[in-house]
Order: structure tokens, then C-alpha cells, then sequence
């Protein structure tokens, strides 16, 4: 099937109503709604301050974290209320898992990295758990880079080689969402490419948000765009949210023609 037809007839996997994101008495999000289709990429964008890592985080509760955050409005997983008082945080995170900014392996093995989430939500067969080691890192496309080296301390590995690692150690738990925040610029341009075109691969299993600043990376990588952006009262709010291609050839409001086209931000 056509991969324009495929996407538009996928079901939305997440869902944000409404939703409003507070830190302390400041206002960081103001009534964001989107839907997010289920194996897509998409990705949100915005002038440094708007909102996108606060509203990434939000996806997986890793706000809840922060002191004094207060959510307002509905964030659906599967039509499942995240932030519903019976929600398991745990299970949610597995379900919803994240690659961060700057490649954050654990001061372990590679392959204990990769085995550390399989471990910890209850795996206990040693076979099983090499079988996941080596299916996660076939799925980055690093298991024959790192084959020989499965004993050695993940930090021997290059940065974008760490990198792809994490998302492995992230696909390792199956996740069905996977946060990528900002999760290729501390990278050369080469580890970027590798992880946008990993990016497209996994894509066809697990549905992917990512925050990026570059918007060559945005435009290059991604099926839908949201932007987003302070307004005057200072929240963050969605500005525009369109297949992607069509957000940056013909959009539709003037200050995401203005943000792409390098007026501001
Ligand atoms: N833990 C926090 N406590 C208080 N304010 C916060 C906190 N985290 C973010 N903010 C504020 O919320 C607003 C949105 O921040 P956020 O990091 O989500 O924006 P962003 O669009 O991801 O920015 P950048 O592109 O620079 O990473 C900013 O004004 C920021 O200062």
C-alpha cells in the first residue's frame, strides 16, 4: 500500500484535550489538543520556550516528577486517561518510553544496558533475555557493530553508537510510543542521518514524537508537524498541526510561514 495511504488510515494512538500545564503560578501550555496516529512520526517544533519538551513530557508523566506541576484537561493513551488516578506510572512509562537529549547509557554493558528493562519488569530467563538484547540492538542496527563487545562498558561506545544503544535499551521493555527529545543534537551529522533513517524503520511498529530545533531534521524525518509558540499571555499554545510536507510547502496560519521561513525564533 501506498505509504501516504497507510498513515491516513492509521487510529490515533494518543490524544491531548484541552490541556493546560502549569509550573507553580506559570502558565508553561495553554489548551494544546492533538491527535497523535499510531506508527507515525511526529514531530513538534517552536522557538526555544514554547512548550515542546513540557508538552513531551507530559506524554509519559515525566512532569510529575517536578515539584508544584499542576495538569489540567485529558491526555488519552489508547482512549485510557494517563493521568487517571488508577493509571500504574510504571507500566505507563514502559508503554511510553523516552530517549533523551544527550546519549544517557547506564555505567554498565552494553548488553546489561540493553537486558536492565527486560530485568526489571520481571524477565528472569537468561535465554529469553539475550534473545531481547539481541533483537533490540538488530532493530537500531547496531548488533553487528557491538556483537564482539556486549561485556564492554557501553561508554567505550562512539556517541551516536551510545545513542542508538538508548533507543535500543528503550525498545527492549516493547514499548508502543517512543519521546524523542532533542535526541540527535548532541550528534555528528552522520549519527543524526542514522537515527532519522532508524527513525523510519522502527516507525512501522512503534509511534514516535520527537522535539527538534532543526527543521531540516523536522521536514526530513517526520509524517505530521506541530508548531507551537508563546502567545502574549506567555503559554505555550499549538499553533498549526499538519501533515508535514503541507505544514512547510502551504501553511496555513502566518506565524508558522513566519517561524519556517526564518522571520523569527
Ligand atoms: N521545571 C520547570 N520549572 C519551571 N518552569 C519550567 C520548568 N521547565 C520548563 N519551564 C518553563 O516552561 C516554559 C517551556 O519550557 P520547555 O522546556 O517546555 O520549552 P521548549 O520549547 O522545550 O524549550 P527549548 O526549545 O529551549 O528546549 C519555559 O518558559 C521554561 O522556562
Amino acid at each position: 500500500m501506498d505509504n501516504q495511504i497507510r498513515k491516513s488510515l492509521q487510529r490515533t494512538k494518543m490524544k491531548t484535550q484541552n490541556v493546560n500545564l502549569y509550573y507553580g503560578s506559570f502558565q508553561a501550555l495553554r489548551n494544546v489538543s492533538i491527535d497523535i496516529q499510531e506508527c507515525t512520526i511526529t514531530a513538534l517544533i517552536g522557538p526555544s520556550g514554547c512548550g515542546k519538551s513540557s508538552f513531551l513530557r507530559l506524554l509519559n508523566r515525566m512532569n510529575d516528577l517536578i515539584p508544584g506541576v499542576k495538569v489540567e484537561g485529558n491526555i488519552l493513551l489508547d482512549d485510557a486517561s494517563i493521568y487517571d488516578k488508577d493509571m500504574d506510572v510504571v507500566a505507563l512509562r514502559k508503554r511510553v518510553g523516552m530517549v533523551f537529549q544527550r546519549p544517557n547509557p547506564f555505567p554498565m554493558s552494553v548488553y546489561d544496558n540493553i537486558a536492565f528493562g527486560p530485568r526489571h519488569h520481571g524477565q528472569k530467563h537468561a535465554s529469553e533475555i539475550t534473545d531481547i538484547v539481541e533483537r533490540s540492538l538488530r532493530e537500531v542496527s547496531l548488533w553487528e557493530e557491538v556483537k564482539d563487545k556486549l561485556k564492554k562498558p557501553a561508554f567505550d561506545l562512539s556517541p551516536g553508537e551510545q545513542q542508538r544503544l538508548c533507543i535500543a535499551r528503550a525498545l527492549a521493555v516493547e514499548p508502543e510510543v517512543i519521546l524523542m527529545d532533542e535526541s540527535c543534537s548532541a550528534l555528528d551529522p552522520e549519527s543524526t542521518l542514522k537515527i532519522e533513517d532508524l527513525m523510519q524503520i522502527i516507525a512501522k511498529k512503534y509511534t514516535i514524537i520527537i522535539v527538534t530545533h532543526n527543521m531540516e531534521q523536522a521536514a526530513r524525518a517526520s509524517d505530521m508537524t506541530a508548531f507551537m509558540m508563546m502567545e502574549e499571555d506567555k503559554a505555550g499554545t499549538l499553533v498549526e498541526y499538519a501533515p508535514t510536507a503541507e505544514l512547510f510547502s502551504n501553511p496555513r496560519d502566518k506565524r508558522t510561514e513566519d517561524y519556517i521561513t526564518g522571520r523569527f525564533g
